[in-house]
């Protein structure tokens, strides 16, 4: 395998598919063992072990001790799995990172323009966040922006989606409890965070 310069959700999607088509367990609980660590995973009963060099699209571990395996399993009853090995940038490995891109709107992009933002090396594109962004720091505010992807940019002239309003207050709904949850914890964090600089 070699390290590509980043892992599209294409390629993360193709692995997630590959191992939930290998494993019946569906793991509540995800857990990455450090150096010396990888012992954590043998607490795991009725264990179901990848490789990671037949994992597809999956990084190799190549720091000493860092056996290189999946484990799915049970602990203390809830369906778990442990990372016998993790990657470090040092490691040459990418983070996984998106470009967001804002246009003014109120319009949807056309094909031609999605691709030409593309191009460019966007990833998502909206039209709003980086105004308010921009905004709060002119303010003096520390800025924590979250973006919920609501649609599908059209790259493709044969298709017969388009962008629509619709579409995107749906995908608000449907995403609107984990949001107040997401919300909800991080707000927490800062109040426990000590960090008002
Ligand atoms: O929350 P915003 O306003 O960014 O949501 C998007 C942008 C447009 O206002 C509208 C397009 O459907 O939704
Ligand atoms: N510019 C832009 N803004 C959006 N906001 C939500 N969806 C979209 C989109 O497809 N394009």
């Amino acid at each position: 395998n070699q390290t590509p310069e980043c892992y599209s959700y294409e390629d993360c999607k193709a692995t997630a598919d590959w191992l939930l088509s290998q494993t019946d367990i569906r793991p509540l609980v995800g857990i990455v063992c450090g150096s010396g660590l990888g012992g954590l995973a043998n607490m795991l009963k009725d264990q179901v072990v990848f490789n990671y060099k037949d994992i597809p699209n999956f990084p190799q571990s190549t720091v000493h001790g860092h056996a290189g395996r999946l484990v799915f399993g049970t602990l203390k009853g809830r369906p778990c799995i442990c990372m016998q090995g993790r990657f470090h940038i040092y490691e040459g490995y990418p983070l996984q990172k998106g470009v967001y891109c804002v246009l003014g709107g109120p319009s949807f992009e056309t094909i031609a323009e999605c691709r030409m933002l593309h191009r460019m090396g966007a990833d998502a594109v909206g039209m709003s966040t980086v105004h308010e962004a921009i905004t709060a720091r002119h303010c003096g505010m520390r800025v924590f922006a979250l973006s919920l992807i609501t649609n599908q940019a059209v790259m493709d002239y044969e298709s017969k989606e388009k962008a629509n309003h619709e579409e995107v207050l749906q995908t608000g709904k449907d995403r609107a409890m984990q949001l107040e949850q997401l919300v909800s914890t991080i707000v927490i964090r800062i109040e426990h965070s000590n960090n008002y600089a």
